[in-house]
């Protein structure tokens, strides 16, 4: 039995006009770029750094699953691997094909032989991850062993010292067959993104989907904010029974 609720119908249609479709993800240097995470009031995404905080409520997690079917990957930065150990699959019930795990691990820290996504993926329940790594990273031999085993990859890029990795990050992606990515966090990869008008001419990311849940985590929380303003358009409002989503597009 699935341990997700199942997904309110009106998701359906308030979500669709932000997905990646036919026409929109023909770009050929990068995939198309959905960024969706959860927030507190105060815009904080945990309620202290290197833990993991649930703010969806059950209606937001589903959502969040059924976003993962619309995508071919999920991208995390290894901050969100070492706090959270997630599971980074599709549970929605009607699931076709499994997003693949992407993670950006400059220095290589992750040991992946001790992951929950390892055990995910023995079972068959996911797909082995593609590891973002600096080109002068030492890979753990026993970590690098496992992903290849279990049909994932290390890519080595120039991550660090970089300032315009995210285009880098992306073309590579995209050559790899990537043609949409649902870049779940964390902070830094939600600041960086954000941030967009630093390295590049144009927002990188095509659709954000916030979920806003009614709580305040207080000064300690990890914050999310770019460091100058950002104007959001073609927004839309959800209101669940908890949370509300908001759904828009960086404006240009
Ligand atoms: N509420 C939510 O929706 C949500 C989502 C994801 C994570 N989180 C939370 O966020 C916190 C983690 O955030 P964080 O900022 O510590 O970690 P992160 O996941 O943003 O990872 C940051 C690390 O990834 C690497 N990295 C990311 N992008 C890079 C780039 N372009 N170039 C080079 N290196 C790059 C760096 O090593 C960096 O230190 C955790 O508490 C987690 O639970 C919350
Ligand atoms: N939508 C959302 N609501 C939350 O309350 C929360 N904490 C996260 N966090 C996102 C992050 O990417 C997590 O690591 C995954 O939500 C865990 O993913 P799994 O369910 O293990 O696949 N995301």
């Amino acid at each position: 039995m699935s341990e997700l609720i199942p997904l309110p119908q009106t998701l359906i249609p308030f979500l669709e006009p932000y997905f990646p479709n036919e026409s929109n993800t023909n770009h050929p240097k990068k995939p198309f770029v959905t960024l969706t995470y959860a927030q507190s009031l105060d815009s904080r995404i945990s309620a202290k750094p290197g833990t993991q905080t649930k703010l969806s409520h059950l209606e937001t997690k589903t959502m969040t699953h059924y976003i993962r079917t619309r995508h071919d990957a999920i991208l995390v930065g290894i901050g969100t691997i070492l706090a959270d150990d997630p599971k980074l699959n599709c549970r929605y019930p009607e699931t076709k094909s499994q997003p693949r795990p992407v993670i950006i691990d400059p220095n290589a820290k992750w040991k992946y032989q001790d992951s929950t996504l390892r055990k995910i993926c023995a079972e068959g329940k996911g797909l082995a991850p593609f590891i973002i790594v600096d080109e002068s990273a030492g890979i753990d031999s026993e970590s690098h062993n496992c992903v290849l085993e279990q049909g994932g990859k290390y890519v080595s890029l120039p991550l660090i010292g970089n300032t315009s990795n995210w285009a880098i990050i992306l073309d590579s992606l995209r050559q790899l067959g990537i043609k949409s990515v649902m870049i779940e966090g964390g902070a830094r990869v939600i600041n960086d993104l954000l941030d967009f008008n630093k390295f590049s001419e144009k927002p990188i990311i095509d659709s954000i989907i916030i979920t806003i849940a009614p709580v305040y985590l207080g000064i300690e929380g990890v914050q999310v904010s770019p460091s100058s303003r950002v104007d959001i358009t073609d927004v839309k409002w959800w209101q669940g029974e908890q949370d509300s989503v908001l759904c828009g597009r960086p404006l240009q």
